[in-house]
């Protein structure tokens, strides 16, 4: 083999050591995540944590998160279906998980739709998320802090499209960006990789998303430190994951079923088969 290939082979196998060493430990220690979450997404989103291995819980209210959030062990945002009485419990979780040292995750849905979700967005942005998750129209939205004609929650746009609005994103605000599509893109502004898994039929099914951000959230629970590699390892688990729903798939609802069953019985021959991340 030329030594070119032979190091790509070598880092495709570290990369799925890696994700499956996060499965496994995530599968361990069922990390706590506390989940501020559109109305559409939380029930995906709970049972796609469950099904790996994490702890849910959809905890919004504003007079819970003092004697709560310093005892989860992340957080994820999802601005999906925001009112203005949703922003301040938001705003408090986010300080109160940043005093207590613990991550939080943004997904900033729909960023560019208006010019109340586009502050909103700015704003949590500020409060130093240690990822933010986001299709390609979102993160172009939110790097250029404009809203614009847009389909709403859907992407217009590739995620090779965002590219440079995730690396400016990532600079400008400190967290890993991760732009969502057929290859998820993963930055921290100056590496960029490349989480090539998934099927587009995923799209199909509203919040896998919302669901991949909160899978996110529990894998960088379980390796804070290396916010970018779990980023990356949850994007690819949830992408395997889908690879093998839809190969006893018959359609969108029939992939959702699948797609919680092939989370939870990942293992590893499919992980280290399967996973496919590169340098972009
Ligand atoms: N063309 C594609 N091919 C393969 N996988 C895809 C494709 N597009 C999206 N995905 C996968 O589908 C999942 C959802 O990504 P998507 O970009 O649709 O998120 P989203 O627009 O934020 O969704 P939602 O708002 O409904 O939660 C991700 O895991 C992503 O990798
Ligand atoms: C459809 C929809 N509308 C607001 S949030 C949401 C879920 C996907 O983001
Ligand atoms: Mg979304």
């Amino acid at each position: 083999m030329e030594p070119d290939n032979l190091n790509k082979e070598q880092d495709q196998n570290s990369w799925a050591v890696n994700a499956w060493t996060l499965l496994s430990k995530l599968r361990d220690q069922s990390p706590l995540i506390q989940c501020i979450t559109n109305f559409v997404s939380m029930d995906l989103m709970a049972n796609t944590l469950l099904s790996a291995g994490a702890s849910p819980a959809m905890i919004h209210s504003i007079e819970e998160i003092q004697d709560f959030t310093p005892h989860v062990h992340a957080l994820c945002i999802n601005v999906g279906t925001l009112s203005p009485a949703w922003l301040p419990a938001m705003r408090e979780a986010a300080q109160v998980a940043n005093k207590a040292g613990k991550p939080w995750v943004l997904d900033p849905v729909a960023a560019g739709a208006s010019s109340f979700r586009l502050k909103a967005c700015l704003e949590l942005v500020g409060l130093k998320p240690s990822v933010i998750r986001g299709n390609g129209s979102e993160i172009i939205a939110l790097s250029k802090a404009s809203i614009g004609a847009t389909k709403g929650v859907d992407s217009s746009h590739e995620s090779m499209d965002a590219m440079e609005a995730a690396k400016s994103l990532a600079q400008s605000s400190g967290a890993i960006v991760a732009v969502s599509g057929a290859v998820d893109i993963v930055t921290d502004g100056h590496r960029v990789v490349g989480a090539h898994n998934g099927v587009s039929m995923m799209q199909k099914i509203t919040a896998t998303g919302c669901a991949v951000t909160a899978l996110i959230a529990a894998f960088v629970a379980v390796d804070p430190l290396h916010a970018l590699e779990a980023t990356a390892s949850a994007l690819s688990i949830f992408g395997i994951a889908g690879e093998m729903g839809m190969a006893m798939a018959k359609g969108p609802a029939s992939l959702r079923m699948h797609l919680i069953d092939s989370v939870y019985n990942l293992d590893q021959a499919a992980v280290s088969s399967r996973l496919k991340v590169t340098s972009l």
